[in-house]
């Protein structure tokens, strides 16, 4: 197994595309006795306490624990943006050693990995829009591949009304939505929540779950969520507690029982849609999840855009 700094020069032959065919039993994220150790002056506070686990490609797991049992910082060590004191992690089958400089983790971060935060708030200084665009900019897309994605991701948090407000104009709630389509612009391998339904409505909660869970379904792009939600994690297929920085459970969700919480969240998200007056979308329900096809009438900032899509992809 290679170190993750091997990934800049493999990068272009070892990642999929979406059309490739995805090896699901892929490891995507591997802790082994992972520690981390905050130091505060002399003291050092001991969060993560040695933990395992391995998440494979296409899993969507939840994580819940008690306030302060080392979720959120597990997530950062997940995402490289804190290192582990001890212990091996290894994202995409590569070594994430503690020797890795930050440049390289920046790139991974931006490609490979999207993130929904608190920490990572939306840019203050741009609109929705730029916020969205911003990390395809960064990534070097073309001009029009970034406009197209923009539009589609805006679309589907149920913002596309909204392209030209700034964070400030908008609720917190919104401002989430456009914090995840921005997650998810340079289509990472890997989606990493901390509570993305925290200032949501159970409207908008229902639409952005579905959202990800097509994503989810589709695209078999691997999600793990922190969230304190009993609800949200029904919709996992993976459940693992966090107690003082271990794994105190590891558990797999019912499929029948996971597959008709899916079915009715399709269905109130689809009446929800056909209802929502400003943003009209005649929608062709297949039962299939994911399957669905939607032509979309919506008055947005630049005009009144037309549009018809499967799903976004
Ligand atoms: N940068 C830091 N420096 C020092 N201590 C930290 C730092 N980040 C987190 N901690 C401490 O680590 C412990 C775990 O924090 P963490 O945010 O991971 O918990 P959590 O399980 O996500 O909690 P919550 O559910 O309340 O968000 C807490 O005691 C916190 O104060």
């Amino acid at each position: 197994m290679g170190t993750i700094e091997d990934i800049e020069s493999s990068r272009s032959s070892s990642l999929t595309t979406e059309t490739e065919e995805i090896d699901e039993k892929d490891e995507i994220v591997r802790f082994d006795n992972v520690h981390k150790t905050y130091l505060i002056g002399a003291s050092g506070i001991a969060v993560l306490r040695g933990i395992d686990l391995r998440v494979n490609r296409g899993e969507f797991v939840a994580i819940y624990g008690p306030s302060g049992s080392g979720k959120s910082t597990m997530l950062s060590v997940m995402g490289t943006i804190d290192r582990h004191s001890k212990g091996d992690v290894f994202l995409f089958g590569k070594k994430a050693g503690l020797n890795a400089t930050d440049k390289i983790l920046a790139n991974l971060r931006l490609k490979d990995i999207g993130f929904v935060f608190q920490a990572f708030n939306l840019l203050p200084s741009l609109t929705a829009f730029e916020n969205v665009e911003l990390p395809m900019l960064l990534a070097g897309k073309p001009k029009k591949e970034r406009i197209a994605r923009v539009y589609k991701l805006l679309d589907r948090v149920g913002m596309l009304h909204r392209t030209k407000s700034f964070p400030a104009q908008l609720s917190g709630g919104e401002q989430q939505r456009v914090t995840i389509a921005r997650a998810l612009a340079n289509r990472p391998k890997l989606l990493l929540m901390d509570e993305p339904s925290g200032d949501l409505d159970t409207k908008n909660t229902d639409l952005i779950m579905d959202f990800l869970l097509e994503l989810h379904e589709k695209q078999k792009i691997t999600m793990i969520m922190v969230t304190h939600d009993v609800g949200l994690r029904g919709y996992a297929d993976r459940v693992i507690n966090i107690r003082d920085g271990r794994v105190a459970g590891d558990m797999k969700i019912d499929q029948d029982q996971r597959m008709r919480m899916r079915k009715n969240l399709r269905q109130q998200v689809l009446r929800s849609r056909r209802e929502e007056t400003g943003w009209m979308s005649s929608t062709d329900s297949s039962e299939s999840f994911g399957g669905v096809r939607t032509e979309l009438r919506a008055p947005t900032d630049y005009g009144t855009v037309y549009a018809t899509q499967e799903s976004c992809s």
